[in-house]
């Protein structure tokens, strides 16, 4: 889906928010057909968002408008009845006294409309995605997987102009997670609408959104594609959701970055010299027990070289990360065999390499303007 195209028609937000003392003051859009994952740590006011939009909180200025109406200006301000949002929660919230059925027909009878034809018209939903079996069930009876499959149902029956999801597999266990996903990213990509998705969970994020808006301490620090805001994040809590290293520093004439917190790296592209962030995948740095090539080596080795000391090793999916403090701290991943055969221990003493043309550094910059709708 393109960004940022036919906003009118999607979702527009500009305003803030208070709650207490914290402010949310941000600019985002959702095009049609668009799903825009939110990522942010806690706190960061991701599920304010929600709230405003959904209408739970009200904006302290600003506007928001979606599919082309005023939700809340200067002067409107819709109750959260009035506002046409699907909303699912990571608790599913489904009616524990109403069977799968009633659930998906409830907004179409809290409407007026009569009971046969709502429940008719659920009946569709269900058998749309796949879950007429559970018609008949309650609530206690469905799997966490089933019960936030329902709950898309429902938020989807209710015809909404835009989708709202507050870390709806945050409850899940590994299994039901992969299913669930698996249902959302076909069934999101038949919803018209705009789709608002908040997570902790990157790779649910990367799978989900066809485009990220990272929010930190209730500002927007980046937006982009998946892609972009993994290959070039902005922040350091973007980079380790990432699983990047990343340091700030100035960037010579020489093509070497000076690292503010110590060490300097080289570069194998041209960049504009000035204040950089520097972007170094895990498993693009390697590690020695001694010094590469010796003490008095010839050149062979890759221009980045560095000592260290092993902080910590954590075990990963199919390899073992390691935390290495030196002038510049890294994370380094290497397989398990490696960790055997190099005798890695923490506390030990480390040198690191890394090939300048594995270096991505990029000016540190304010995040870019929306594109105008
Ligand atoms: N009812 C409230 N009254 C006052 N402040 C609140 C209230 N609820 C939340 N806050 C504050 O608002 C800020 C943003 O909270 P919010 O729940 O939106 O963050 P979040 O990004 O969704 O975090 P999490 O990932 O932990 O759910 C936090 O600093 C929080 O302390």
């Amino acid at each position: 889906m393109s960004a940022g195209t036919g906003a009118g028609r999607g979702l527009v937000l500009d305003g803030t928010v208070h709650r207490g003392s914290f402010e949310l003051a941000l600019r985002m859009e959702a095009g049609p057909g668009e799903v825009v994952g939110v990522l942010g740590p806690n706190g960061a006011g991701k599920s304010t968002l929600l709230r405003a939009v959904a209408g739970l909180e009200l904006l302290s200025s600003g506007t928001l408008a979606v599919a082309g109406r005023v939700w809340q200006d200067g002067t409107t301000a819709l109750r959260p009845e009035e506002r046409a949002a699907g909303v699912v929660f990571q608790d599913y919230r489904l009616f524990p006294h109403l069977d799968v059925l009633d659930n998906v027909a409830f907004a179409a009878r809290a409407a007026g409309v009569r009971r046969s034809e709502a429940r008719d018209g659920a009946a569709g939903w269900l058998s749309r995605l796949g879950l007429h079996d559970l018609a008949r069930r309650r609530p206690a009876q469905l799997s966490g997987g089933q019960a936030q499959r329902v709950a898309l149902a429902r938020a989807l029956a209710r015809e909404p102009d835009v989708l709202l999801l507050d870390e709806p597999m945050a409850a899940l266990d590994a299994g039901a997670r992969l299913e669930v996903r698996g249902f959302l990213r076909t069934h999101l990509a038949d919803f018209g609408g705009p789709v608002v998705l908040v997570t902790h969970d990157p790779l649910e994020a990367m799978v989900l959104a066809d485009r990220l808006v990272v929010v930190e301490g209730g500002r927007l620090v980046q937006q982009g594609t998946p892609a972009e805001v993994a290959r070039r994040p902005a922040s350091t809590y973007v980079a380790r959701l990432m699983g990047l290293n990343l340091w700030s520093g100035r960037l010579g004439h020489d093509g070497r970055v000076e690292l503010d917190r110590g060490g300097s790296l080289a570069l194998a592209t041209d960049a504009t010299p000035g204040r950089v962030l520097v972007a170094l995948r895990p498993s693009a740095i390697s590690v020695h027990t001694g010094r590469p090539g010796g003490p008095d080596g010839p050149g062979a080795s890759p221009r980045n070289q560095w000592s260290g000391r092993l902080a910590s090793l954590e075990r990963l999916a199919d390899r073992v990360r390691l935390q290495v403090e030196g002038r510049p701290g890294a994370l380094v991943d290497v397989t398990a065999a490696a960790v055997a055969e190099l005798g890695l221990v923490e506390g030990r003493e480390v040198w690191l390499t890394a090939k300048a043309t594995e270096v991505e550094a990029y000016p540190e910059s304010r995040p870019a303007p929306l594109a105008p709708g």
